[in-house]
C-alpha cells in the first residue's frame, strides 16, 4: 500500500497542497480530478518522490519514501510524468527500453514486444521518437513505464500516471484504461490524474477531488462523483446519469449558452 499522510507543500509560503492524505491500494485505480491549478500534479510529484514536502510523510509498503534507494524504488513503482523531454535522437523502441534500465538484468526480453503490442506502438518501433504525434508519444511513454512493472511480482507495486491519455483519441483512451484494469490486477496500485470525468466515472475505483490545494472529497467513485460534489469542485453545472452493468455512467457538463436556462428550470 502507498500511504501519504498530511502532505503539506508550499511554494514561497503559498500552500500548493494543503494537508492531503491519500491511500493507494493494490488492485485499485485511484483517479485525482480537479480544476487547473488545484494541486494535482504537485501532490502527484510528492507521492512519486519527485519533490519533497515540508510536512507529512509518504510510505511505500510501510517504509518511508526517503528511506528507499533510487534503485529499490524503481523495483516497486513506475512514474509517467505529464511531460517528458528527450534530448537525444532515440528510436521508439529505445525510448521504451529506457524503462528496463532500473531493472538491471531482471526482465524477460519479450516484455518489450508484449507491452508495445498492447499499447499499439510495436509497428512504430524503428521510427524516430521526435517525429511522432502527441498521442503516439504518449503511448510510447506509457509503454516505457509499463515495461518497468509488467512482469508479475509477489509484492505490491505502484504505477503513477499524470494525465496519461490527454493527447489520445477516444478509442485509445478506452484502450489505455483497459490496460490499466489489467495491470492493476497484478497486485499493482494505479494512480492517474485525469481531466475526463466520464473516463474517471467508468474506470476509477477511488476518486480524489481537489480544489485550491485541498482534497475536498475522496472515496469510492460512485459516492464521490456526485453532481453536487463535482459542481462544488469545478464551479460549473454538471449532471450525473448513473450507469449499470449494461450502460456507462454519463456525466454532462452544461454549455455556457444553456447555463441560464438550467438555473431557470431548476
Ligand atoms: N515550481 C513552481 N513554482 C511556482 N508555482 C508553482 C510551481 N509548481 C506549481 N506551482 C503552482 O501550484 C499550483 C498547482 O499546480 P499543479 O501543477 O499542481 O496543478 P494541477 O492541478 O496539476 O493543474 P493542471 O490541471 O493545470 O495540470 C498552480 O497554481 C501552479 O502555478
Amino acid at each position: 500500500m502507498l500511504q501519504a499522510t498530511d502532505i503539506h507543500f508550499c511554494i514561497q509560503n503559498r500552500p500548493i497542497v494543503n494537508k492531503a492524505s491519500i491511500k493507494l491500494l493494490p488492485g485499485e485505480l485511484t483517479v485525482i480530478l480537479g480544476p487547473n491549478g488545484a494541486g494535482k500534479s504537485s501532490l502527484f510529484k510528492v507521492l512519486s518522490g519527485d519533490i519533497q514536502c515540508r510536512h507529512g510523510n509518504v510510505l511505500y509498503n510501510g517504509k518511508t519514501l526517503s528511506a528507499y534507494k533510487t534503485s529499490q524504488l524503481a523495483q516497486i513503482r513506475a512514474v509517467m510524468p505529464q511531460h517528458s523531454t528527450l534530448s537525444f535522437p532515440f528510436t521508439v523502441q529505445e525510448v521504451v527500453e529506457l524503462g528496463l534500465l532500473p531493472l538491471k538484468n531482471d526482465f524477460k526480453q519479450e516484455t518489450v514486444r508484449e507491452v508495445m503490442e498492447e499499447t499499439q506502438t510495436w509497428h512504430l518501433r524503428d521510427c524516430d521518437y521526435s517525429v511522432l504525434s502527441g498521442g503516439e508519444k504518449q503511448r510510447v511513454q506509457l509503454s516505457r513505464v509499463l515495461v518497468q512493472i509488467w512482469e508479475k511480482k509477489p509484492y505490491p507495486r505502484f504505477l503513477l500516471l499524470d494525465e496519461p491519455t490527454s493527447s489520445m483519441d477516444i478509442a485509445l483512451q478506452h484502450h489505455v484504461l483497459a490496460i490499466i484494469q489489467k495491470i492493476k490486477s497484478r497486485n499493482i496500485a494505479v494512480l492517474a490524474i485525469l481531466h475526463d470525468l466520464n473516463l474517471a466515472a467508468n474506470y476509477a475505483d477511488q476518486v480524489v477531488l481537489m480544489k485550491n490545494g485541498n482534497v475536498m472529497f475522496q472515496g469510492p467513485a460512485r459516492k464521490t462523483m456526485t453532481a453536487s460534489k463535482l459542481m462544488e469542485v469545478f464551479d460549473h453545472p454538471i449532471s450525473v446519469f448513473e450507469g449499470d452493468s449494461h450502460r456507462p455512467t454519463v456525466i454532462h457538463t452544461v454549455p455556457f449558452s444553456q447555463i441560464d436556462q438550467q438555473i431557470k428550470h431548476a
